[in-house]
């Protein structure tokens, strides 16, 4: 499926968030959307899911709008894993990621086999099977996000929406999860994953979308789009960056100085 939202606009009161914001994600793409706090990456996930709807603009399914598809079959078809899911329901790991399959489900019918065998697949990629029947209140933040994940992972649907899926994670669940996300894209779904860790955003993502004031300011391969200037714009750092065999790490190193005519510009190296 092809998800392409052309010129979302949204405010919240007074504060207009996005302003114009244009993207189009197709089969197999795994894009990383990036940019500071507050610059508008949820809401545009969100916009996405068709959970929030744009003041101005569109959202396309296939071509199609979502009221044109469905409730239920949009969320087969569109998996969405938020970002603060608290989750501190009194149920256990495996009835969380059974909700993945509510889309599938008759009113009041158990769980199919298909489901019970996406469920399966969702956990063992999520690495959650060894908790599956704790309740999941009682896990730690990084356990209960790959729960959240195998939850959205178990839609098995054509796109999938994860907003900052690994902040909570430690660097080996960080690495495994860019890992599952990849591989769920090379698999054929449309991956949009909401970033701040902008090496494994560059290591792992085809395409980065960066957002800044509320618009796209760069969309493209990751070289293009962390260029310094773009860098400086977006989160007024500048980044040190090394490589290790024939990738680039990137650290941010310091705020950027401000000219005394307002104008960010990047301190030269000594
Ligand atoms: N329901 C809402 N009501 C009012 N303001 C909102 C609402 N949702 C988001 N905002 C504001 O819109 C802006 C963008 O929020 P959003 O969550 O999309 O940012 P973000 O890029 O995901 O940030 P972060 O990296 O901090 O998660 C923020 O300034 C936020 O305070």
């Amino acid at each position: 499926m092809r998800i392409d939202a052309r010129d979302i606009h949204v405010r919240f009161g007074d504060a207009q968030v996005l302003r114009g914001v244009a993207l189009a994600v197709g089969p197999g793409e795994m894009v990383g959307l990036i940019g500071a706090n507050g610059a508008g990456k949820s809401t545009l996930l969100r916009v996405l899911a068709g959970v929030q709807a744009p003041g101005e603009g569109a959202v396309l399914y296939d071509g199609r709008p979502s009221r044109a598809i469905g409730e239920r079959e949009l969320a087969r078809r569109v998996a969405f894993l938020a970002q603060d899911g608290e989750a501190l329901w009194p149920l256990s790991v495996a009835a969380v990621v059974a909700l993945g399959r509510l889309p599938y489900r008759r009113p009041f019918a158990g769980l199919s086999a298909a489901d019970r065998a996406a469920v399966g697949r969702a956990m063992g990629a999520a690495e959650v099977k060894p908790f599956r029947e704790r309740v999941v209140g009682t896990l730690s933040g990084g356990e209960r996000m790959r729960v959240l994940l195998a939850r959205a992972l178990a839609v098995e649907g054509d796109i999938l929406l994860a907003d900052e899926p690994i902040a909570a994670l430690d660097p080996l669940h960080q690495l495994q999860v860019m890992a599952l996300l990849r591989a769920t894209a090379r698999r054929g779904a449309g991956v949009v994953v909401v970033l701040h860790d902008l090496t494994l955003a560059a290591r792992f993502c085809g395409r980065l979308v960066l957002l800044s004031g509320g618009r796209v300011l760069a969309d493209g391969p990751a070289e293009a789009v962390l260029a310094d200037a773009n860098v400086a714009e977006a989160y007024g750092v500048t980044l040190a960056r090394g490589e290790r065999a024939g990738e680039t790490y990137l650290l941010p190193w310091e705020p950027v100085a401000v000219g005394c005519h307002g104008h960010a510009h990047i301190r030269e190296e000594r």
